[in-house]
């Protein structure tokens, strides 16, 4: 075995917790993590970026707390830590997708950026932000900026022109879409180019997500002054776009209810699901949807089922 390609078994101790300082922020939704070991060789951790402090804990413990816990260290190739092995159930849909990609829409604070990462992660396709995009082709000005500045409508048309090339310049790739990418059905015309799904959440729990990170990057919350405090200001702003775009989001290819995964899982509340099980269950969703004789088709245009 080559030495390059080498996966070598890592096992975890409660002593060899690896410092997240020492983590590194890399592009694709990944950390990575480098040191040398007693024999001098090179070995690279590739983590998990989308996990937020509290997930990251999670992690810890299970990696420490479990003496047979292990996780594949390499030197170029992917990390399966012992959180990985929960994707495999999402890469095992890979080859029924047939490269297609997938369009993620739901209101703000739905999890799209969030569950879109570990998507992409897990089928090895490339994650894309649409509003990330944006920014970058305006010169790092931001949302909120573009939305003060230029106003709705030059943001609105910047969207459709990243929705447009990313349809037919890419596939293999999950793009985030921006709340309100439904509104236009040009954009449809994109989205059905792969498969999109909605990100059902309810209006609560988005208010309360929300609420905890502020509104900062969400001009469309930014106009309330009722003096409310967060979580209410954010719920009626939230109700108020969802009156007006609601029914909008019933155009995707399929839609993923965090209600009612949150009762397959037997948990009480929605906020009990990880961003790895909604994950998972989209691509169990976005696959069980392709008729088998679909996928002996290359990138087809996947319209509506
Ligand atoms: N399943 C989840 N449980 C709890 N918080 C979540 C979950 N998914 C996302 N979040 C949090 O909600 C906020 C919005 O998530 P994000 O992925 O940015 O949504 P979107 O891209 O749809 O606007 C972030 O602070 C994120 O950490
Ligand atoms: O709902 C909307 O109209 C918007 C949602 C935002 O994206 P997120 O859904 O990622 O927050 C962003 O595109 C912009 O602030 C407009």
């Amino acid at each position: 075995m080559e030495a390059a390609t080498a996966v070598q078994r890592f096992h975890y101790s409660p002593s060899s917790w690896i410092d997240w300082r020492n983590f590194e922020g890399k592009p694709r939704g990944s950390l990575r993590y480098s040191h040398r070991t007693k024999e001098n060789k090179r070995l690279t951790v590739i983590a998990l970026s989308h996990l937020q402090p509290d997930k990251r804990s999670d992690l810890r413990q299970r990696s420490v707390s479990d003496k047979n816990s292990s996780a594949l260290l390499e030197t170029g190739d992917l990390l399966h830590s012992p959180f990985d092995e929960e994707l495999r159930k999402a890469e095992e849909v890979k080859p029924y997708l047939n490269g297609r990609s997938m369009y993620l829409v739901g209101m703000m604070g739905s999890g799209k950026t969030t569950v879109g990462k570990i998507m992409a992660r897990a089928l090895g396709y490339t994650f894309f932000d649409c509003d990330t995009m944006i920014e970058e082709a305006m010169n790092g000005t931001s949302v909120a900026e573009i939305f003060e500045h230029f106003g709705e409508s030059v943001f609105r048309e910047k969207e459709t022109e990243t929705l447009k090339k990313l349809s037919l310049m890419y596939h293999q790739v999950v793009v985030s879409t921006g709340g309100g990418a439904v509104i236009r059905p040009i954009n449809w015309k994109y989205m059905h180019k792969g498969i999109s799904i909605w990100l059902d959440v309810p209006l609560e729990a988005l208010a309360q997500r929300i609420a905890a990170v502020g509104t900062n990057s969400r001009p469309l919350l930014h106009d309330d002054e009722s003096g409310g405090d967060p979580y209410t200001v954010a719920l009626n702003g939230l109700s108020t776009i969802w009156e007006g775009r609601g029914e909008a989001y019933t155009n995707a290819s399929a839609r993923v209810s965090l209600e009612s995964i949150t009762s397959k899982h037997g948990y009480r509340n929605v906020s009990d699901l990880t961003p790895t099980e909604i994950a998972i269950e989209v691509c169990l969703r976005a696959s069980s949807m392709l008729p088998i004789h679909a996928c002996s088709f290359n990138f087809v245009s996947f319209d509506k089922l």
